[in-house]
């Protein structure tokens, strides 16, 4: 059937809408999938600070290339997002670009120093309306501190997003500890220093009443932990990325540090255990953990390397090849895992909500057929650090549509130069 849009909204859906089209640009959708714009719950774009790896206009373009409509900026920037201007000041460049929603998280420690809590009452009432908290990259090991901000959250329905990380257990740690990281010499960090975490933090989540969710959960026991605490009634909400439901710790073997990420890359038994996860609702939502990193930070000796890599580009593509086309999610289920579900969790308005009419003309259209092979050169993100670089991955976004006016049409970015994105969305996807 069409599906109409016009001034920002969907205004027509079935057989006919497309006779109400007028002057509409037509997009063919015949064999292709239309989702509700994908939202990420766990985005790092860089600026302020390291607009060399990244700036909120090249990370949003990536966004709209990868289908998403909106994204949740983390916090450790520099300066880092902990006070009511620098989260304004993101959100604002964010909606001055265009590309996609931006929305700031919070840090939940001053600098992400784990010592002192941030304003996180002046972030959720200031412009930017925070709601997801994160010192990620860091994690928040200290029970009451971690504690103090899952009650102090509760005022304004937020939620803490913790990277579960015990920093004692993996001091100066390079990849996962097993066979692999024995074999190859490289100090390894083993599972219970996320497991761990995630299992205090659940309960003291618990224990106060709170919204707990977890950042890029990576182990079979991450899984089981949160499947116990969900049947226990707790408010948690748990995440997996693209490249732990596909990548392992055999990658090391090469020393290429583009396979070096926090957390780091697991076992077979992982990846089979997060996709169980993800498949049986145990896990809610897929997020990018998008990290870009300059080449000087990347390209060089595995131990010097930054952690992190690139992942809006691909991760839809990741998704259809683990989950989609291997028969354990439905097309239903991809919209709910990267856009309803991650909407919800960070309590934005407008995204993620169903097709249908009078909603805001968020979408993304899909060719589940086209395959393509992955070259960073190629790619809006201005880091080259895709762990998937040279490799086929299934999938093409063919349009976005950021309230109505197409960010992406035929695959192409529509640059400010043809005019298109200033304006009024007008479209129809047959
Ligand atoms: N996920 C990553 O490997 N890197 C993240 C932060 C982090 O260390 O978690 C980054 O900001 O680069």
């Amino acid at each position: 059937m069409d599906v109409l849009l016009a001034d920002g909204v969907v205004a027509a859906i079935g057989p006919d809408a497309g006779a109400r089209a007028g002057e509409a640009t037509v997009v063919e959708g015949e064999g292709l999938v239309l989702l509700p714009g994908l939202v990420d719950l766990h985005t790092h774009l860089r600026e302020p600070g390291r607009e060399d790896a990244e700036t909120i206009r090249s990370g949003t373009r990536a966004a709209a290339a990868g289908g998403f409509t909106a994204v949740h900026a983390m916090a450790n920037t520099t300066p880092t997002q902990d006070t009511a201007g620098v989260v304004e000041q993101v959100w604002r460049l964010g909606r001055d670009a265009g590309w996609a929603d931006v929305h700031p998280v919070g840090a939940v420690s001053v600098g992400l120093a784990g010592e002192h809590l941030a304003e996180l009452g002046a972030m959720a009432s200031s412009a930017a309306r925070v709601r997801v908290f994160s010192d990620d990259g860091k994690c928040v090991h200290d029970p009451v501190l971690m504690r103090r901000a899952l009650e102090y959250v509760k005022a304004f329905d937020g939620v803490i997003a913790q990277h579960a990380q015990e920093p004692r257990l993996t001091d100066g740690a390079q990849m996962h500890e097993g066979v692999v990281s024995s074999e190859i010499g490289l100090a390894g960090w083993p599972a219970v220093a996320e497991e761990a975490i995630i299992a205090r933090d659940v309960l003291l989540a618990e224990h106060v009443g709170s919204r707990l969710h977890v950042c890029h959960l990576s182990t079979a026991g991450s899984v089981e932990i949160i499947r116990w605490a969900k049947s226990r009634g707790i408010d948690v909400t748990a995440e997996v990325t693209p490249h732990h439901l596909v990548l392992t710790d055999e990658l090391a073997r090469g020393y290429d540090p583009v396979f070096k990420v926090n957390p780091p890359l697991r076992t077979a038994e992982d990846v089979e255990a997060v996709r169980a996860g993800l498949a049986d609702g145990t896990i809610d939502i897929v997020a990018t953990d998008h990290a870009p990193h300059t080449r000087e930070d990347k390209d060089c000796e595995w131990a010097a390397a930054a952690f992190g890599m690139t992942g809006l580009e691909t991760a839809l593509a990741v998704v259809q090849e683990t989950m989609v086309d291997t028969g354990r999610l439905t097309w239903a289920d991809v919209a709910r895992v990267l856009s309803a579900a991650p909407a919800a969790i960070g309590r934005v308005e407008g995204q993620g909500r169903p097709i249908a009419v009078g909603e805001p003309g968020n979408l993304v259209l899909v060719d589940p057929s086209a395959r393509r092979t992955v070259e960073p050169a190629e790619q809006a993100t201005a880091s080259g650090n895709s762990p998937f670089r040279g490799r086929e991955l299934p999938g093409r976004v063919v349009a976005t549509f950021l309230r109505g006016r197409a960010t992406v049409l035929n695959g192409v970015l529509q640059d400010d130069a043809d005019g298109s994105r200033r304006a009024a969305g007008r479209g129809v996807g047959a």
